[in-house]
């Protein structure tokens, strides 16, 4: 009895599992732990026929001084955990760096597949049924080839299952989600295995292996074992992630929210064939994250850690808000603009004509997208707008406060005339064009939950939801002062500019210094205030979203932060670095 295969673990395995689920546990959901403990127990299951063979028929063996004694089908204890901590450490890093990722913008269907992923995953799986023959032939064979045949024969079937379900999924994700995950383990498990190859703590037989090292003492079969099992860990979880997104992605072929971990469903939703997808669904959501991902960064971190569905629905409100923003601001003339603005004003009138059913692009309100000289991109971002889940005032009013956008720029405005006078005309603007955001965020976190919530506390949690959204808007004026000058817009009121001996065109001319700081830090003032009287109704958000929506409001109020401590670059938008970004949503998560 010994205690050197232990201290394996002790010294490498656990502490570096301890560490990822240190970083890991605030993002995690149920699913994710779902995802582990399934992946775990296939792992555990399919590996201990394949090790116990192979023990027993010699091609490993352990020195009984270094193994603790206590074995199951002669795999010591100490090897069993080896199987569950590895695959923990596995995917517990795969779902971490595949949290940035939108999943379902990647599925596709026959028609939108491009030749290169065609070919690729044709050739993965020629490959591996090559391998899987191959190793087939060397364990025939017998002698030096007979562990590396016993690895390909039981390791390359599973991952042409897994490959064949979800191959196109990991070739159009970015190498951080996929190659990353699998390597970075295999090169520490490389190195752990050499050091107990080279302490003696296992040891190959000479006789059923090819005697050749990547490495020092680390036999190549070895480091293929690493590399294919953590390929294996891999493969498998994107076979479960794309029955996630379908389901996530077609809430009216699978009502019940992945989350809930409905197995049938799911299962249903891993084998549908791609055809039957609905393309310009996925292509529209692609193109509103790619939206969501170039316009906003505190929103696309933010958009990482809601759940799937309701990560969906978000970015495509997003699309839908970021559009109708930029055509009224992008427009040549006030006219244009105030077009733009009854035009999606018509586009809303047909949206909830007909009533609150998902597939949004029936009727008259296709009809009434085809008919405008929209993009091709403009027109999904409509099309998809979630109307069967958020309410129609709030979209109404949002249109409301676009006009004063137009104000600033229409011609028949005097200079003497401020387009914000009071600072109840900020609160009125701010409470349209945010406030709005803040209710319709919040009717996609209930609509997606699955707890109920009183009346009582509904009405709290959209009165805080507004209150919330005025005082993100007020971040966002402090910090784009000088932004919304070069575009003729001054948002501090006339009458705060006045007592400061400022006026309008003074702002518009010189939209920084002693004067305008002391107003932008009253307006911070104002923000801080109306977010500590709504941050702790976010208490009541439904566990599905509450963290998460946490996450969303702390990493844009930072930007607050940043700016009160002076943090502002004259001649552009105040930035908060990465890793600060990072810290606000990490902590958002622990305490939600
Ligand atoms: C996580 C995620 C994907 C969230 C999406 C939120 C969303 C739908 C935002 C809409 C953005 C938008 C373009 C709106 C048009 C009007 C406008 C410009 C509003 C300003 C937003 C800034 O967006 P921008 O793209 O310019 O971002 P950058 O500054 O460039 O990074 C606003 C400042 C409004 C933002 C307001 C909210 C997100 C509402 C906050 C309130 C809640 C989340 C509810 C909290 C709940 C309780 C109970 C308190």
């Amino acid at each position: 009895m010994g205690l050197e295969y232990a201290l394996v673990h002790a010294k490498f395995t656990i502490p570096l599992a301890a560490l990822l689920t240190a970083a890991a546990k605030p993002l995690l959901t149920r699913l994710d732990a779902a995802r582990v403990l399934f992946l775990t127990s296939v792992a555990v299951t399919a590996t201990i026929p394949w090790d116990s063979y192979l023990i027993r028929t010699g091609v490993w063996t352990y020195p009984q001084d270094a193994v603790l004694g206590h074995s199951l089908l002669s795999i010591p204890v100490e090897e069993l955990f080896f199987f569950v901590i590895q695959t923990y450490i596995t995917s517990l890093l795969y779902i971490l760096c595949n949290k940035p990722v939108l999943l379902a913008q990647h599925l596709d269907t026959p028609e939108t597949r491009p030749s290169w992923v065609r070919r690729g995953k044709a050739l993965g799986q020629i490959l591996l049924v090559a391998a899987t023959a191959f190793g087939g032939f060397l364990i025939r064979r017998q002698g030096e080839g007979t562990y590396m045949g016993l690895i390909l024969a039981w390791a390359c079937p599973f991952l042409l299952i897994t490959w064949s379900l979800a191959g196109e999924m990991l070739l159009y994700k970015p190498w951080t989600s996929t190659l990353l995950p699998i390597l970075a383990p295999t090169f520490y498990l490389w190195l752990v295995d050499e050091l107990s190859l080279r302490k003696g703590i296992w040891t190959i037989e000479n006789d059923t292996k090819l005697n050749s090292q990547l490495f020092g003492s680390l036999d190549i079969e070895e480091a293929v074992f690493f590399l294919i099992t953590n390929t294996l860990v891999a493969f498998g979880i994107a076979a479960f992630d794309k029955a996630v997104a379908v389901c996530d992605v077609f809430p009216e072929k699978f009502p019940q929210p992945a989350d809930s971990l409905p197995v049938m469903p799911l299962l249903r939703a891993c084998v549908l064939p791609s055809s039957e997808y609905d393309v310009g669904r996925i292509e529209g959501l692609r193109e509103a994250a790619t939206r969501l991902r170039g316009k906003s960064r505190s929103f696309y971190l933010a958009s990482s850690v809601f759940p799937g569905r309701i990560r969906v629905d978000l970015t495509l409100l997003y699309s839908y808000c970021r559009l109708a923003d930029d055509l009224i601001d992008n427009a040549e003339s006030p006219k244009e603009a105030l077009g733009w603005i009854s035009k999606l004003k018509g586009h809303l009138d047909s949206a909830y004509r007909q009533g609150k059913t998902q597939d949004s692009t029936t009727g008259s309100m296709r009809e009434f997208i085809r008919a405008d000289n929209l993009s091709p991109s403009a027109r999904t971002a409509l099309e998809l707008l979630p109307s069967h889940i958020v309410s129609k005032e709030p979209l109404y009013e949002l249109l409301e406060g676009f006009r004063t956008d137009v104000g600033f720029s229409s011609s028949q405005r005097t200079p003497m005339l401020p387009v914000v006078q009071e600072e109840s005309d900020l609160e009125l603007y701010a409470s349209r064009v945010a406030g709005t955001i803040g209710e319709m965020c919040l009717d996609i976190v209930l609509h997606n939950s699955t707890g109920h919530v009183g009346k009582e506390v509904r009405d709290r949690l959209y009165a805080a939801a507004r209150e919330m959204g005025i005082a993100l808007q007020y971040i966002n004026i402090a910090r784009d002062i000088a932004v919304d000058a070069a575009m003729g817009r001054v948002y501090l009121p006339a009458s705060w500019l006045a007592e400061e001996g400022q006026t309008q065109e003074t702002v518009l001319a010189v939209p920084h210094g002693p004067a305008v700081d002391r107003l932008r830090r009253r307006l911070l003032g104002k923000a801080f205030e109306r977010y500590r009287a709504s941050r702790g109704a976010m208490d009541m958000i439904p566990r599905e979203g509450r963290a998460p929506m946490m996450a969303a409001v702390e990493s844009y109020m930072e930007i607050g932060r940043v700016l009160a401590q002076g943090g502002l670059r004259i001649e552009g938008k105040a930035t908060v670095p990465v890793g600060r970004r990072l810290r606000v949503v990490w902590k958002a998560l622990v305490q939600g």
